[in-house]
């Protein structure tokens, strides 16, 4: 089976040789897949393994109502998901704004462990911090490339927050698909994950196919999410993703979240649109467009971000 080509982006920064040949790789798989996979020192193995092999199964093991104390006021996909889902055997926490030092991540930590966890509270401001160095710089070689000018590409890195979420599956319930997490694409800007010997990640290829990303040390994926394909005016589709583990093992993963700022609208960039790529999408509102894809009305169209805020009407089509 094919994989998905690795860029290797470790001590690659803007200006140093290796950044446009990168850059070129990063967006070719963009374009094509939606996703793209790095290799990154995001955490060194020591603390990768504190994190996926003491941390997470001491978190996840913590009692229900413990768990349910990791609330969040900021909408959809954030705090406790746990029963709710019992069905696809997963549960995840989150924190929100998780590179920020005024404490979030050491409330988040002091959830879990009341008594203090100094060591996981810095693996994770750590960890935090570096994805989000990663996202910028990925999504700074997509946006150079397409041709976007830098004071734009800044404006749109600096509108952005941002989510840590700790993910466990338990083993897949359905035996034979070993499927824990149906396709979808995210809803959000971009999202990055981090999976830890145990595989599951798989990406769907334009024609159908199914590639599985292999949970290698030290790579790290990156997927654009509905809103990253309203900014480019639809050069970069939203990744198409799922979740299955044949091999049937428990699994862990930390997910990097790219929300807007709250109440933002968000459109295609300027440089995007001309002759040859007219407008695809009307400014939207993500608040808006999230409720519209949970609503009775959204869940009948395959691509509802085109139901909701595509300008050709014409090319709606529902899966019914
Ligand atoms: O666990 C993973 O590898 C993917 C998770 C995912 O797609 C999601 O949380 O939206
Ligand atoms: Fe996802």
């Amino acid at each position: 089976m094919m994989d998905i080509t690795k860029v290797d982006l470790r001590g690659v920064e803007p200006g140093t040789p290796g950044w446009e040949e990168a850059r070129a790789a990063v967006t070719s798989s963009m374009v094509a897949y939606g996703c793209v996979v790095v290799a990154y020192d995001a955490l060194s193995p020591e603390l990768e393994r504190l994190l996926f092999d003491r941390a997470m199964p001491e978190l996840f093991a913590l009692p229900l109502e413990t768990k349910q104390r990791n609330v969040s006021t900021k909408g959809h996909f954030r705090g406790y998901l746990g029963p709710r889902y019992e069905a696809m055997n997963w549960e995840s926490v989150s924190v929100d704004d998780p590179t920020s030092e005024e404490g979030n991540v050491n409330d988040f930590s002091s959830l879990f462990w009341p008594q203090g966890n100094s060591e996981f509270r810095e693996i994770m401001l750590l960890f935090a911090k570096n994805l989000l160095k990663l996202k910028e710089t990925v999504e700074t070689m997509i946006l150079e490339s397409l041709g976007v000018r830098e004071e734009n590409i800044e404006t749109h890195l600096s509108s952005r927050s941002h989510t840590l979420r700790l993910s466990r599956y338990g083993v897949p319930l359905d035996a034979d698909s070993c499927v824990s997490m149906m396709a979808h694409r995210d809803f959000n800007m971009s999202t990055m994950i981090v999976q830890h010997d145990v595989e599951g990640l798989e990406v769907q290829a334009k024609d159908g196919s199914w590639l599985p990303v292999r949970p290698e040390p030290g790579t790290i994926t990156f997927q654009a999410g509905e809103l990253f394909r309203v900014v480019t005016n639809g050069r970069v589709p939203a990744c198409v993703h799922r979740v299955r583990t044949p091999s049937n093992r428990e699994r862990f993963a930390v997910v990097f979240g790219s929300w807007n700022i709250k109440g933002a609208v968000v459109r295609a960039m300027d440089e995007l649109i001309d002759g040859d790529h007219p407008l695809l999408f009307n400014p939207c509102r993500p608040d808006e467009y999230v409720e519209f894809l949970y609503s009775e009305e959204g869940r009948k169209f395959s691509d509802p971000l085109q139901a909701f805020c595509g300008v050709d009407v014409g090319s709606r089509s529902t899966t019914e």
